[in-house]
């Protein structure tokens, strides 16, 4: 497949992408997401501005020696050369040319207002500025794109002048010209007509870079293709410049699995959620769970009539198979499950319960009963699978019987000046035929008390050695109560390999966590076991 010929998918996300607030990509970050890109399967990486501040530079320089691209091709981005100089002589041209890369994407004033006030210059100097920067980096054997910016209201402004700006351009020698949507403020049918009539007008080869500030850039994006854009910008995960630019796997699924246009080398769809994953670890941006198609929400269902259609058929509540994007169906166990909801969660965990019915439904009712005491499952499977374990044999999954436990917290003074919070907890408990008591200190009180119980089990059960908490959420319920709340705790736990959460609830943050903890150790311990 020619991702470089009559089809272009254009990431920018290590340009535009890292214009988000609280995005910061370093070298290594950005060379890592390029390697991931390129996983994908996109035409064209667009990797920064070189010259226009050192890790860009940096950059391009190590990418040239560093990266060994399978699918994409490098790409700089950069501007025209100021006002009233040559192309040739401009430090920032230099970058662009000197960068490396093969294809550099050059930002150009397409609006008569931006000309003039701020670029401060003339309508002609900016044709010029275009047609000279253009020139140069052909003649330097470097493939040149347009980013023609603010091109949509620049064409309601001045549509004629509009149009010359992509005719200089393309004379000159460049292949695409993308019309951005800068101010994000277009709706589909505006975008479509536009670039009709752009396409009618010039004959230039037309590409897409919208913004998401009406919420609508992917919707942009593919009125464009359909209007005939042969190039669409866009970044993964929609990162970008305020709300974002179009998300570009949302854009190239809706091509290959709505529109039939493949645009990725077969089968590269299928890595997308792992890769759009991936790169929000690199970012240290949680993804959104409810980003369409790689989200992990995006085929999570809820709803128990949900789950009794889906028993029957999945497609019935999915509109495509998740696997197309490397996504999975979940189902969610909540007080909003119905019967075939266990009976499939209990599926997906590996439980065949299609010939039980009266334990489906004691299982249903247990969970409604404890959701409404504030316990959520949907969060915390290990805990649902716990419950299910003790429905099923009549017993809770048990290692341990713990006899008391109790935590402090008392202030001392720090080794430097001021003073210092530290817990201690004491657990008793009989584990295997001994009778243990352990005490743990920590930084925090469940710190303390996770210490305290791993330490008492240890002898008995040398696998919680490897266990440890690895994320931790409170939720306090029912504010209005103040002080007499329900606390809600969901506790994440590691084992080196696989994770499990476990959910508890006290009147107490200690009382809940304590729950949790005490279903973490006793899930990775029946699991281990199990192994
Ligand atoms: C729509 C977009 O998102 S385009 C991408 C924008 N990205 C960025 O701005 C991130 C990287 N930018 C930077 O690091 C800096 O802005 C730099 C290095 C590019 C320029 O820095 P400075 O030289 O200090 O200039 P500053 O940022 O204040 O102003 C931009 C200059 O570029 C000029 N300029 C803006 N667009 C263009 C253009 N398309 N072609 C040529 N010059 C342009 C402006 O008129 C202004 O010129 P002036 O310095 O003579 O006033
Ligand atoms: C070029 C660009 O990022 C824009 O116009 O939005």
């Amino acid at each position: 497949m020619d991702l470089q010929g009559s089809f272009h998918v254009y990431d920018t996300t290590l340009r535009d992408g890292a214009q988000q607030e609280g995005l910061n990509l370093s070298v290594a970050d950005k060379l890592n997401i390029a390697r991931h890109l390129d996983g994908l399967g996109v035409g064209f990486i667009e990797g920064g501005w070189p010259g226009a501040n050192p890790k860009d530079t940096e950059f391009f320089r190590r990418a040239a020696l560093e990266l060994d691209l399978k699918h994409a091709r490098l790409t700089a981005f950069g501007a025209t050369r100021k006002a009233g100089m040559a192309a040739a002589d401009d430090p920032q041209v230099a970058g662009l040319r000197d960068s490396g890369a093969g294809v550099v994407t050059l930002v150009a004033k397409s609006h008569v207002g931006h000309v003039e006030k701020a670029l401060r210059t003339t309508v002609a100097e900016n044709l010029a500025m275009i047609r000279d920067t253009v020139s140069h980096l052909r003649a330097e054997g470097q493939q040149v794109f347009l980013d023609a910016e603010h091109f949509f209201d620049g064409y309601r402004t001045d549509r004629s002048y509009a149009l010359e700006v992509l005719r200089t351009a393309y004379d000159a020698g460049a292949e695409v010209i993308a019309l951005c949507d800068t101010n994000g403020g277009m709706l589909p049918g505006w975008v479509a007509d536009v670039v009709h009539d752009v396409i009618d007008s010039t004959g230039v080869r037309i590409g897409i870079h919208c913004h998401n500030d009406t919420g609508l850039a992917v919707a942009n994006t593919l009125a464009a293709v359909d209007a005939g854009a042969t190039h669409v910008q866009g970044c993964v995960n929609g990162y970008g410049e305020r709300t974002g630019n179009a998300d570009l796997v949302n854009v190239v699924a809706n091509l290959e699995l709505k529109l039939d246009r493949q645009v990725l080398p077969a089968g590269l769809l299928r890595e997308a959620t792992r890769i759009a994953h991936a790169v929000a670890e690199v970012t240290n941006v949680p993804p959104s769970a409810r980003q369409p198609y790689v989200g992990t929400s995006a085929f999570a269902h809820k709803a128990g009539l949900h789950a009794s259609a889906i028993k029957v058929d999945p497609d019935l509540y999915q509109h495509m198979d998740p696997a197309d994007v490397g996504n999975d169906m979940r189902l969610l166990v909540s007080d909003m499950a119905g019967r075939a909801t266990i009976e499939l969660k209990g599926k997906e965990l590996g439980f065949d319960l299609s010939g039980s019915p009266e334990l489906v439904t004691r299982i249903t009712n247990r969970v409604k009963e404890l959701e409404s005491q504030g316990y959520t499952f949907e969060a915390a499977d290990a805990s649902f699978e716990l419950l299910l374990v003790e429905e099923a044999e009549g017993m809770r999954p048990s290692y341990f019987e713990i006899e008391s436990w109790r935590v402090i917290t008392e202030t001392v003074q720090g080794a430097g000046a001021g003073e210092e919070a530290v817990s201690e907890a004491t657990v008793k408990l009989r584990a295997g035929d001994a009778r243990v008591v352990s005490t743990g200190e920590g930084n925090g009180p469940v710190n303390a008390l996770d210490h305290a119980l791993r330490q008492a089990i240890g002898q008995a059960y040398p696998a919680v050695a490897k266990f440890e908490l690895i994320d931790y959420k409170v939720r306090i319920l029912d504010q209005g109560h103040g002080t007499d709340a329900i606390t809600r705790v969901l506790i994440e736990t590691s084992d080196g390999t696989t994770s499990w959460v476990t959910v508890g609830v006290g009147h107490n943050v200690i009382e809940a966590s304590w729950g949790a903890l005490i279903d973490g150790v006793t899930f990775g311990l029946r699991r281990h076991h199990q192994a």
